[in-house]
């Protein structure tokens, strides 16, 4: 096997800015109230990935997944420490992003596809499986700007699934998708997973992790506080089979 993803001590820092105007910067000076504030969002943070594993990447809100996942896409930096990849990448990471507003959802899948590293050819050899796993109907046709969260996410998907990748990254994705959407998403990447491709799924739901992934890695305020087998992980996390929310039986029916 070889290394798909190496992270080596990384930290990412944020910084929140409590004062907006120049007045209120006075006011707060005065006062000798601070006027920022930073934390790490990633706080050394260390890990391997082999190609072909899946993981699932879990924690509360607000501790660092999908800032972690932005640091492995390669939309940020980290501050400290490395993030190396091995091989395309691709996946959704928001609902919407990549999206011109102004441009049709058509213009848009080969604008994306092409961000993936697709050639014209190959975008065009894929499209009715894109056009048909996003199934938006007509609104093909309309800007994205006027899609719903839902629309634009299953565009998202569409394409970023059946782009060639070694690394597949799905953050969030099937949290706006309708239940029938999400059923896909979850065959899809079952696929992409056979495939022997690297899988980072982010999600709150244990029963699809169960299903889907071989390895947890739980953050808590920014840092790695488990690396393992999934039910440990479930167990680390004290998520607690009797209180598992609607997304979970997916995981099943799949
Ligand atoms: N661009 C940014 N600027 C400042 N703070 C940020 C930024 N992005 C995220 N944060 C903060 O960093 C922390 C981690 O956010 P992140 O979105 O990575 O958490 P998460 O684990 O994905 O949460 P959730 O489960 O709610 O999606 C949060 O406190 C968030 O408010």
């Amino acid at each position: 096997m070889s290394e798909s993803i190496v992270v080596e001590n990384a930290s990412k820092r944020f910084t929140m800015q409590y004062t907006k105007t120049i007045k209120q910067m006075t006011i707060a000076a005065l006062r000798r109230q601070p006027l920022s504030d930073s934390f790490l969002a990633v706080d050394d943070v260390s890990f391997t990935v082999e190609q072909g594993e899946s993981i699932g990447l879990m924690g509360l809100n607000g501790s660092g997944k999908s800032t972690l996942l932005k640091l492995i896409s390669g939309v940020m930096r980290p501050d400290a420490g490395s993030v190396l990849t091995r091989g395309r990448i691709a996946g959704l990471i928001a609902a919407g992003a990549g999206f011109h507003p102004q441009l049709t959802g058509r213009e848009n899948l080969f604008l994306n596809a092409a961000i993936l590293g697709m050639s014209e050819a190959e975008t065009k050899r894929k499209y009715d499986q894109m056009v048909d796993f996003a199934d938006v109907g007509k609104f093909l046709g309309t800007p994205v700007g006027h899609y719903s969260s839902g629309m634009a996410a299953r565009l998202g998907f569409a394409v970023a699934a059946f782009a060639d990748s070694d690394i597949f990254l799905a953050d969030e994705v099937l949290a706006v998708g309708d239940r029938p959407f999400k059923r896909k998403c979850m065959r899809r990447m079952e696929e992409i997973k056979k495939e022997g491709r690297t899988l980072f799924y982010v999600s709150h739901a244990p029963g699809s992790v169960r299903k889907m992934c071989d390895r947890a890695l739980v953050l808590v305020n920014g840092r790695l506080g488990f690396d393992g087998p999934v039910e440990e992980g479930l167990r680390f996390l004290q998520y607690d089979d009797s209180e598992t929310d609607s997304d979970d039986d997916l995981g099943a029916d799949i």
